[in-house]
This record gives C-alpha cells, structure tokens and sequence, in this order.
C-alpha cells in the first residue's frame, strides 16, 4: 500500500529554488534513508510531507491521517536543562484538541508508558531528561512520537552527536520498529543506514531513487573507510532503480 504519493514537487525559499520535480512513493513497509548534501532540500521535503510548508507547486498525496504520522525532529529543540522527566516528554506527543487543566487521562499515562518501554526506556519514565544520555534521551523523543500509534515516523538526524554504538542501538530499535510502522530517516550517517534502508533517496534539489539492493550492488558497505562523499556524488547521479521515479 503506497502511504504517501509525491509528484512534480517543486519548492523555494523566496527566491531560491530548494527542490525540482520531485516524484517519490513511500510504501507502508518501506525504511527510507533520505540522504544527500549539506543544503540539498532533504529537511524541506520532510517538512513539505509533514504539511509544516505549504505546497508550492506539485502535489503530495497522503493516504493516512496528519495523526497518524510521527515525527521526530532535528536537534530537539526542549531545553534539557528544563527539569522534566522522561514520561512527561512523551506525554507531549499526545494530540488532543481540548485544553485540559488537570494534566492527562489515565488512557494517555499508561499509552506513555507503553511507548517507553517500546523503546526499553521504561524504567527511566521519572528520569529527568537532563539526566539521560543522547541515545536514551532520542528514545525517548522516538517514544513520544509514537505515541500517536503512528503508520509513518519521520526523523530527521535521530542520531546526529550520539557515538556509534547508540546509533546502532537507534537503528536497531527502528528496525524492530519497522515490522509495523513505515520509517523514513534522514541521515548523514551513511554507513550504518545503509545497513538498515531498504531504500534510500537522494535528495540534491532534485531526487534520484534507489533500491538498496542496487545501491549494495554498487558500493561496498562493508569497508569501513566507505567514503560518503563520493558515495553521494554516485547516488546523486546515477539512476540506479526507476519503479518509483515518475
Ligand atoms: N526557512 C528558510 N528560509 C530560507 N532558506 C531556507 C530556510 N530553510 C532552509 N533554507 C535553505 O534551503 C536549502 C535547503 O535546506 P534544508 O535544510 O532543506 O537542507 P538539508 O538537506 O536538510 O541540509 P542539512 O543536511 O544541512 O540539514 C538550504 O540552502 C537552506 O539554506
């Protein structure tokens, strides 16, 4: 089932063009890496699927709720110092359209709780986010998005200045996520992606598609001195997979 139909999608900031004939599909069982150069449009287009720009030129078509997508934003923008916990960040993620004076449902507090111990971070429910490392405090952003029982999650650098075993331990937990939620994830961090996508999308104003399978055929993965910016360059230019490029 396509989730998510994007096409001849065009944007610019005043005057500068960011993206150009966009066409992509996102299936409901995909693991996109939505990779590229610094600049190359890749927040935008998530922020355009997520409705937070208005659609210039183009048309994205959504066969899903906005609730139903979950979204874990860039550098985060809570303040860690601020003294709230692990539970109350999550319960943030509840959508609900009444302002409430006395603090949330019983339903919500246990859906919190569900979502943090989906994310093994359960037992640090009354931690302050302060306390909590970078990966833990990302699952905990993670916990917050699902909560509204999302069909597509959306990161943008999930993993960005955490080291490489949390990354890992963030990849593995969207791969377990996978099996029910369409994860789509913007990275730079290109050698363990790769090793999680199923495909990846190359976004430099314009996107090329590929399917990993094709991308694997194309680099070796497993060297670990795997160069990204020729890796890019490749991706950026070459066409490799063409079933979902209009
Ligand atoms: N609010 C804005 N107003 C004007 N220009 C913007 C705005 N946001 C982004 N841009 C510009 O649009 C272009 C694409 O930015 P975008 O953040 O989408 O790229 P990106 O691929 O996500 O980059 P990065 O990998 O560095 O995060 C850049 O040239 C950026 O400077």
């Amino acid at each position: 089932m396509n989730l998510i139909n994007i096409n001849k999608l065009f944007f610019k900031y005043q005057k500068t063009d960011v993206l150009e004939n966009v066409n992509l599909t996102i299936k409901n069982d995909d693991f996109l890496a939505i990779i590229g150069p610094n600049g190359g449009g890749k927040s935008t287009l998530l922020k355009l699927i997520l409705g937070l720009l208005p659609i210039q030129n183009g048309t994205i078509e959504k066969n899903i709720k906005t609730s139903e997508v979950g979204y874990v934003p860039q550098n985060t923008n809570l303040n860690i110092d601020f003294p709230i916990t692990a539970l109350e960040v999550v319960l943030m993620g509840h959508i609900s359209s009444k302002k409430r004076f006395f603090g949330y449902s019983k339903d919500e507090i246990a859906c919190a709780l569900t979502s943090l111990e989906q994310v093994g971070m359960k037992e640090f429910s009354n931690k302050k986010i302060g306390d909590l490392s970078g990966g833990q405090r990302q699952r905990v952003f993670i916990a917050r998005a699902l909560c509204s029982n999302p069909k597509i999650m959306l990161l943008d650098e999930p993993t960005a200045s955490i080291d490489v075993k949390g990354q890992q331990e963030i990849y593995e937990l969207l791969k377990e996520l996978n099996k029910s939620i369409c994860i789509v994830v913007v990275s730079h961090d290109l050698s363990i992606l790769l090793n999680y996508a199923k495909n990846v999308a190359h976004v430099n104003r314009s996107l090329v598609f590929h399917s990993l399978e094709q991308v694997q055929k194309n680099v070796t993965l497993t060297d670990d001195h795997l160069c990204e910016v020729e890796l890019l360059s490749a991706l950026g230019k070459t066409q490799i997979c063409c079933n979902h490029v209009h």
